[in-house]
């Protein structure tokens, strides 16, 4: 039995780059989203993604200390209790729906866990379903190098294969595929920017992990046995290492992620430069680039990057800053990169001088 006043939790995951704020973005511009709140969750020291979803902001909460399947699981609970908290007393308008995004690297198994068992949490809302990214460029590739990406494709209930215009149509066949193997109950939609319609993401009806492959139950299994063992590590930056639970939901071991802010303005061409050698050089290892930059050629239009290994998206101007931070803010998830390198690479290819680049976040 469904209690009526149980708040459906739609999850929104999907590996890194593979659209998941596109997706949101679109959703929370469409009527029937009115009433619904999204809660992001960041990987790396300096939050962007909540600048780049065009909401307001009492529409949205940000959960930017970690990864959601580790470290920051508290935090979720606590942000879904104090909205519902608020929901009840009405000092908040009375949504009707969360939707939560998780990092790129999130196991989604724990999440999904959390959300069943978690006291604080059960009784107040219901998981409605679990939606799922495929990037149709680099899809396949992630799936063979990165456990996390099927995991997420094999709990989903609904699955949105994104960037089909970047794709060649035999490409996209095999992914299908490859994508009704793993899980062959998911629906699947292409999705082309973001467009998708709402129908198609919401009411998947009530989350049952029994209803999926048996691996998905084994996985279950398996998160709650880590859940339930002490949580021992408070935070960490989740590349496994330190990862109690390492063998049931680490992390890819030598991903990290860091960030830089640079206080100076950054030549446009000077840029472009220090972009085309990172991606043809480090575009490999570099799992996910994302950078608000502050382009001296144009200072009151801040200039957004993406980066998804080689694939550079093309760069969006913005009509404004989002925040009154006019800094450049640059944010690496990558694989086996130091930070050093990055670091030189911008002071010789982009002309930045080093002492502009602060390596602690905001
Ligand atoms: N051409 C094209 N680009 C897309 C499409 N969907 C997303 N993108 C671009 O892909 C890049 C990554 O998209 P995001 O929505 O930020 O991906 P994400 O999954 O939220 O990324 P993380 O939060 O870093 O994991 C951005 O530059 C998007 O504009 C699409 O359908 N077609």
């Amino acid at each position: 039995m469904i209690a009526v006043d149980q708040i459906p939790v739609t999850v929104l995951t999907g590996f890194l780059g593979s659209g998941k704020t596109t997706v949101l973005n679109h959703l929370l511009r469409q009527p029937e989203l009115n009433g619904v709140v999204a809660i992001i969750n960041e990987f790396g020291e300096v939050a962007l993604d909540h600048l780049l979803v065009e909401s307001s902001e009492d529409r949205l909460a940000l959960l930017d200390n970690g990864c959601i399947c580790c470290s920051v699981r508290d935090d979720l609970i606590e942000t879904l209790a104090d909205l519902a908290g608020r929901r009840a007393a009405g000092t908040v308008p009375p949504f009707h729906r969360v939707l939560v995004e998780t990092t790129g690297l999130a196991d989604p198994v724990p999440v999904l866990h959390t959300l069943m068992t978690a006291p604080e949490v059960v009784g107040r809302y219901r998981i409605d379903g679990v939606v799922a990214t495929v990037d149709a460029v680099n899809g396949a590739r992630t799936l063979e190098a990165h456990v996390e990406a099927v995991r997420q494709i094999a709990v989903a209930d609904r699955l949105l294969v994104t960037k089909t215009d970047l794709a060649a149509e035999d490409a996209l066949a095999r992914l299908d595929a490859r994508l009704a193997a793993i899980n062959p109950v998911a629906t699947r939609a292409h999705v082309r920017n973001g467009v998708v319609d709402p129908a198609k993401v919401l009411d998947a009806g009530l989350f049952d992990p029994s209803a999926r492959s048996a691996d998905v139950v084994r996985w279950f299994d398996l998160a709650s046995q880590a859940v339930n063992a002490p949580h021992h590590h408070a935070e960490h930056d989740c590349d496994g290492a330190e990862c109690g639970h390492h063998s049931h939901h680490a992390h890819d071991a030598g991903v990290s992620s860091y960030s830089l802010i640079i206080d100076e303005p950054i030549q446009r061409d000077a840029f472009a430069r220090w972009l085309d050698y990172v991606a043809a050089l480090k575009g490999e290892d570099l799992l996910r680039f994302k950078a608000i930059v502050h382009v001296a050629e144009q200072p009151d239009a801040p200039v957004v990057v993406h980066g998804v290994q080689h694939v550079f998206h093309p760069p969006i101007t913005l009509q404004g800053w989002p925040s009154a931070d006019r800094r450049s803010r640059l944010v690496f998830i990558v694989r086996g990169i130091p930070r050093r390198i990055i670091e030189n690479t911008l002071c010789k290819f982009a002309a930045v001088s080093r002492a502009a680049i602060q390596r602690s976040a905001a």
